[in-house]
């Protein structure tokens, strides 16, 4: 329920899936409603008196003009901000020209009998059934069209009627069914999104959602010419580990080193995925070389302090390896991530439990750099 209700559980990676979604249902839908409201000018022709025909085809040109603006406005299409002011355009064009066309049919004196006028804020308050939105969109959406029609209805003194109460009734209930079936498509899009992104045994980004989550970022910090760090984690000697004490126990240590992860990567904008087998990867947009070392020495000591019990009843400790990457200028999302392998591969071969910024030479972790190789303890303990 708290998943469909705002947005506030929503990871900024789900945010720009909808908001792609929204962009290319409301591409589609304007460009109906644009070849729609244009062509209604022939039916008014032969369905309305001859001096309001001029100024409803105004309003028709006008708000198809709008709805065309709307549908080539290609700008930001993955930014949520943008998506649902698209959504409020899309309404408040259609409301304008519902209100503009009813005060110059009541002033013609019809009662909105008119094929095509009577139900358009129906139309209006239906077509929430197409986006994913959440129960907080639906419910302002729903109240503002409901608004709109009491104001029209105030201002033609036509409030309070029996069948100005039934449409508005009527609009009520439609926003109500809408509206669920928009909730229930959030609903279905959230379940598929954590079907398709997230590693099964971890919880955690999957490796696609990693990759494709990397491009876009390291594609916007160079745009922005912001910091973007990343960090490739691996689990030290797992395969000793598996070996001795069998898969079922090493599934445990990778759930739990995910906890760790998950709660270093809690600023919305961070993302931790497992990047396949005992490979981790965060991606920490914004975070220079300095912050990403800090969030790996973070991760390092939250291993070295973290105990297990695995299925036989040992408690184990386990302990990983890094390699951090910060974007350098005019590179690549894979250049980026072959340094951070690089980098990994030097942080495993200076003893592992620790790790190694990428282009910095000299620098190693703390506990790296306290302790030689010979001092160091099995990267994977029993208590
Ligand atoms: N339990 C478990 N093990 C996995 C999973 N995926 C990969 N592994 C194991 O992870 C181990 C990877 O080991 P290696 O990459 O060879 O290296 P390592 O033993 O970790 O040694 P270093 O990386 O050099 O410290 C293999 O034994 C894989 O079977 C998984 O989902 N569950």
């Amino acid at each position: 329920m708290l998943d469909v209700l705002s947005l506030a559980r929503h990871t900024r990676y789900f945010n720009q899936t909808r908001s792609f979604l929204i962009f290319q249902r409301i591409r589609l839908l304007t460009l109906l409603l644009a070849v729609l409201q244009t062509g209604w000018v022939l039916v008014d022709q032969l369905l309305l008196p001859t001096q309001i025909q001029a100024p409803i085809a105004l309003g028709r040109f006008v708000s198809g003009v709008a709805l065309l603006a709307l549908l080539f406005w290609y700008q930001r299409p993955y930014d949520l901000r943008f998506a649902l002011a698209r959504l409020f355009l899309l309404l408040a064009i259609l409301s304008a020209f519902q209100t503009w066309s009813n005060l110059l049919l009541l002033d013609a004196g019809h009662m909105s009998a008119v094929a095509g006028y009577q139900f358009f804020p129906f139309m209006i308050v239906t077509m929430l059934a197409i986006f994913p939105l959440t129960i907080v969109e639906v419910s302002v959406v729903t109240a503002v069209v409901i608004l709109v029609e009491l104001v029209t209805q105030i201002s033609t003194q036509r409030v309070g009627m029996i069948d100005e109460i039934n449409d508005l009734w009527l609009l009520l209930v439609l926003g109500v069914i809408a509206g669920w079936a928009a909730v229930n498509q959030l609903s279905m899009l959230l379940g598929l999104y954590r079907q398709a992104t997230r590693d099964a045994l971890t919880g955690l980004a999957n490796r696609r959602q990693v990759m494709e989550q990397l491009e876009g970022d390291v594609e916007y910090a160079r745009e922005r010419g912001e910091s973007i760090s990343i960090l490739l984690f691996d689990l030290d000697k797992f395969k000793g580990f598996n070996d001795n004490y069998g898969h079922a126990a090493g599934d445990i240590v990778l759930k739990q080193f995910a906890k760790i992860l998950r709660k270093q990567a809690r600023g919305k904008r961070d993302l931790a995925g497992r990047f396949g087998g005992e490979e981790f990867l965060t991606i920490l947009p914004g975070a220079d070389g300095a912050a990403a070392c800090i969030a790996a020495e973070e991760v390092c000591n939250s291993c070295r302090q973290t105990r297990v019990r695995i299925p036989s009843g040992e408690v184990v400790g386990f302990t990983t390896s890094i390699g951090i990457a910060t974007l350098e200028p005019g590179e690549s999302s894979s250049e980026l991530l072959r340094r951070a392998d690089e980098a990994l591969y030097l942080a495993k071969a200076r003893g592992r439990d620790g790790y190694r910024l990428a282009g910095a030479e000299d620098v190693d972790s703390a506990a790296t750099a306290a302790k030689s190789v010979a001092e160091r303890e099995p990267a994977l303990l029993v208590d």
